[in-house]
């Protein structure tokens, strides 16, 4: 396998937009997204001026993965707030947009805390808007803290579990700055194990159906000179058969309270393997994503999605053909489509889980609670 390990061409890509900026222009306040539906092949932005807008953007995924669905929550009912919109409607509206990231409700309901706590203390309409717009600055700003003392975190226990360094990294899905308000969460300690030296390779499973890694991370992966090597999902398997892979990072869409662990559907084969390997399999994600009022997995909505994702392929992400393209039928006419979004990985075959508050190994409930407490400590203080 001499030749996966090539270098990657270092720093050729374009510099990307932010995933997600307010912007006040003279006709009113707006949320801009960068359409992660178009990429690679062209970075676009999306401008919502209403939450019926920002529901279509998180539901076709122009916006998406657990962190950045909770900061756009949050702007969201900022954005109904300040446009004079029902704000009790724009908050049901936004969390029901996708059941599985826990993160879309903690960020909406507290962007709607900020603005009924000000009007509960007499603020007029605007004023309370504002202190929307404030929870979702401050959700924002926190979640690009989390990111960074994740990477910490992460790369600590790496070199803990790797002491040979060298790391060959297999990922899953699209966990960088795309999907959050810092570096992200999995692809961020791979992100400083690279400019630390210590990064070999980074696999990028492609993620069918919608592509995930293959747009996005290896877009990501490409962008910061990272040596990466895309494979299908059915080749992992032959992957580690082969000793390639020193750990699994992957980041999670909902942690319930016994440590299980929901992420983008590949994930849980992906667990499997690395436990018949003996390689670690690390989950990285703040504590924004755990969710202690899930008691187990069973328990956790999966998002399914409509089978053409799988029985088509649509490709407006391809250069030149423009959003709305694709739709090219790949299976027979009428067939049916199993399509789960996530799927959920048992606390057992878990390594580790790490948060801003620090690497959780072996994984319990316990550790879990201990976790978020003191993670509600900090954001208290
Ligand atoms: C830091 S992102 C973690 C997860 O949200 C990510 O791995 C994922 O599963 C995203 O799914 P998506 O359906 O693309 O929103």
């Amino acid at each position: 396998m001499a030749d996966q390990y090539a270098q990657n061409p270092v720093g050729t890509a374009p510099p990307t937009l932010p995933s997600l900026r307010w912007d006040e222009p003279p006709e009113g306040p707006v949320l801009v997204l960068l359409d992660q539906t178009r990429l690679p092949a062209e970075e676009v932005e999306l401008v919502c001026t209403d939450v019926p807008a920002l529901v279509r953007a998180i539901q076709t995924l122009a916006v998406r993965g657990a962190p950045l669905l909770g900061i756009a929550g949050a702007y969201g009912v900022a954005l109904a707030a300040v446009r004079g919109y029902d704000v009790d409607e724009a908050v049901t509206l936004l969390e029901s947009a996708r059941p599985t990231a826990v993160n879309l409700g903690h960020g909406v309901r507290r962007a709607a805390a900020g603005y009924r706590t000000a009007v509960d203390k007499g603020a007029d309409a605007e004023q309370a808007a504002r202190a929307a717009l404030v929870a979702a600055r401050e959700l924002h700003r926190e979640d690009a803290e989390a990111s960074a003392r994740m990477a910490e975190h992460g790369l600590v226990l790496l070199d803990e579990l790797l002491p040979g360094g060298g790391h060959r990294i297999l990922t899953h899905c699209n966990t960088g700055a795309l999907v959050s308000g810092g570096e992200g969460t999995a692809f961020a300690v791979a992100l400083k194990a690279h400019r630390a030296g210590r990064l070999r390779r980074l696999w990028v499973d492609e993620t069918r159906p919608l592509l995930q890694g293959a747009r996005l991370t290896a877009f990501e992966a490409a962008r910061n000179g990272m040596p990466y090597t895309l494979l299908t999902d059915n080749a992992a398997g032959s992957l580690f058969a082969a000793g390639e892979v020193d750990a699994v990072l992957i980041g999670a869409d909902r942690i319930a309270a016994d440590g299980s662990v929901a992420n983008k559907v590949g994930s849980y084969p992906l667990a499997v393997l690395a436990k018949y390997h003996h390689v670690p399999f690390v989950v990285v994600a703040p504590t924004t994503t755990v969710d202690l009022s899930t008691p187990d997995g069973a328990s956790i909505e999966v998002e399914q999605r409509p089978g053409q994702e799988v029985t088509e392929v649509t490709a407006p992400h391809v250069a030149g053909a423009g959003a709305g393209a694709g739709g090219l039928p790949v299976a027979p006419l009428g067939t049916q489509a199993y399509n789960p979004a996530f799927d959920v990985t048992p606390p057992d075959l878990v390594t580790a889980i790490v948060t801003e508050q620090g690497a959780l190994s072996p994984v319990t409930g316990a550790g879990i609670a201990e976790l978020c407490a003191r993670s509600r400590q900090v954001t208290i203080s």
